[in-house]
């Protein structure tokens, strides 16, 4: 099977992100002059300036040391020490933090247990009767806490198509007290337009935040603070760590009003990041640049292997995205998330138990690829109902790209299709098979003869 090349127009912004340039962001506009501690002005490409830190430990250790203490001595009953808690302030999360803030381009940076808990720690700047705006495409975790909100809490929330302005500007009122948007929504990969939509929210309401869920594309590819966000979170689990091994949240602003009231959730709560998980935050930060070039490389490869032979791609970084250009406006790349449809919910279940190097799981960003059906993982907490209104097919198939050799994913992938009967193998190659033709179901000839190697 004949892969396609990846010198697609997406494929080479794909790779132009690594250039000092654009990493410098000189196609965006200019950034505010960030003030944290590390005075925020990044000097080097981003690249570099993941790697690039200064411990400033006792003992010169390159790498930040785990301070795992709850309790820090005082030199007297009035303090004098710089921390006394690890509740309130520890130095391994500090590190970590100064350290995102200037990837982030943030005057403050704050990390929590979970993208979750920080999500938590940012609506609890709401108040009852507050209005939230937010997408009718989101991730399920999140649609759960908005929804509690709404049940419990006197906060007012409408889902509306973020991905177009005007419905959203049909919503805003000066009670707009929060507009919550991710771009590439997770999963149907809808593109938000954040700029614009920055700009409508403060004009009606000068103290509402626009708060972006940045874990589809990570600081390496886009940051919305940039772009007129106020509040930007991450779910640190994903990209940021990219190794699955622990779950973080981060939240970066640059108003320090709203950076020291969401600290002082953080306190209040003790949802704050842990030492070591701070440790093993900033060890896989530093190789953000290289997974994440690698794993979009990768993924622009297999969406355009899957389109090649008739599938319905959801992707930045095809052409035939319909938001193609307002997401290349903003970010810096397509990242590794992509999916895609076959048509049958039953056949989309054959082709994620048929693959064997994709692992079943939920959860993306991190070294090795995984495939998963949204509907019944990830966004199961969104009730059958709710998501037929919001239009989510129930067959789609999410793939989350890792680092592996391209090939190897493609012919598993490959094998996969034929085993489960989604695509016919004819002399010319493979062609997608439609929702009534499941043509060559697992163990028939085609099936079982198809190693379906990627250059077959
Ligand atoms: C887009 C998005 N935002 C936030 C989260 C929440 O992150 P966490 O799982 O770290 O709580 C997830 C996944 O869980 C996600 O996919
Ligand atoms: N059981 C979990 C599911 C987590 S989904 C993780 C990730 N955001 C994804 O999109 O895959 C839950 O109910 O939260």
């Amino acid at each position: 099977m004949s892969t396609p090349n990846s010198d697609s127009p997406a494929a080479q912004a794909a790779k132009k992100v690594f250039s000092r340039l654009d990493l410098d962001g000189h196609h965006l506009p200019p950034s505010p002059a960030p003030s944290s501690p590390h005075n925020g002005r990044r000097r080097y490409a981003l690249a570099t300036e993941l790697v690039y830190t200064e411990t400033k430990d006792q003992y010169g250790a390159s790498s930040i040391p785990i301070y795992q203490s709850a309790t820090f001595k005082q030199s007297s009953s009035n303090g004098g020490s710089e921390y006394d808690y690890t509740r309130s302030g520890n130095p391994t999360r500090t590190h970590l933090e100064r350290h995102l803030a200037k990837i982030m381009n943030a005057n403050r940076c704050l990390s929590v247990s979970s993208g979750m808990g920080a999500l938590d720690v940012i609506t609890r700047l709401l108040k009852p009767g507050d209005e939230v705006i937010t997408g009718d495409d989101l991730y399920g975790g999140t649609n759960r806490l908005l929804t509690y909100l709404k049940n419990n809490q006197g906060v007012i929330v409408h889902h509306v198509d973020t991905t177009n302005v005007d419905s959203v500007r049909q919503v805003i009122t000066p009670k707009t007290a929060m507009v919550l948007l991710e771009t590439p929504t997770n999963p149907l990969i809808k593109i938000c337009d954040i700029p614009t939509i920055a700009r409508i929210t403060h004009e009606a309401n000068e103290k509402a935040v626009v708060v972006v869920d940045n874990t589809m594309l990570s600081p390496m590819l886009f940051n919305p603070l940039d772009v007129g966000a106020d509040i930007v979170y991450e779910s640190g689990t994903k990209y940021l760590s990219g190794h699955h091994d622990i779950m973080a949240g981060v939240i970066a602003v640059n108003d320090s009003e709203l950076g020291d009231k969401m600290f002082f959730t953080i306190n209040a709560t003790g949802c704050g990041l842990s030492p070591n998980d701070s440790f093993l935050l900033m060890r896989g930060v530093k190789t953000l640049a290289i997974r994440m070039e690698k794993q979009q490389a990768n993924a622009q490869r297999i969406a355009e292997f899957l389109e090649s032979h008739g599938f319905k791609v959801r992707y930045p970084g095809l052409k035939s995205h319909p938001q193609y250009d307002l997401h290349w406006s903003m970010a810096r790349g397509a990242g590794a998330v992509l999916s895609f449809e076959t048509g049958d919910v039953a056949l989309s279940e054959r082709i994620v138990e048929a693959a064997r190097l994709w692992g079943i799981s939920v959860s993306f960003g991190c070294v090795n690829s995984l495939i998963s059906m949204p509907c019944r993982m990830s966004h199961a907490s969104i009730d059958a109902k709710t998501r037929a209104e919001r239009q989510m097919p129930e067959d789609i198939i999410r793939l989350c790209v890792g680092i592996e050799d391209a090939d190897d994913l493609i012919d598993d992938l490959s094998r996969a299709l034929v085993q489960a009967g989604a695509v016919t193998l004819t002399i010319d190659g493979f062609h997608a098979n439609t929702a009534e033709g499941a043509a060559a179901p697992a163990g028939s000839e085609a099936a079982e003869n198809t190693t379906a190697g990627s250059s077959a």
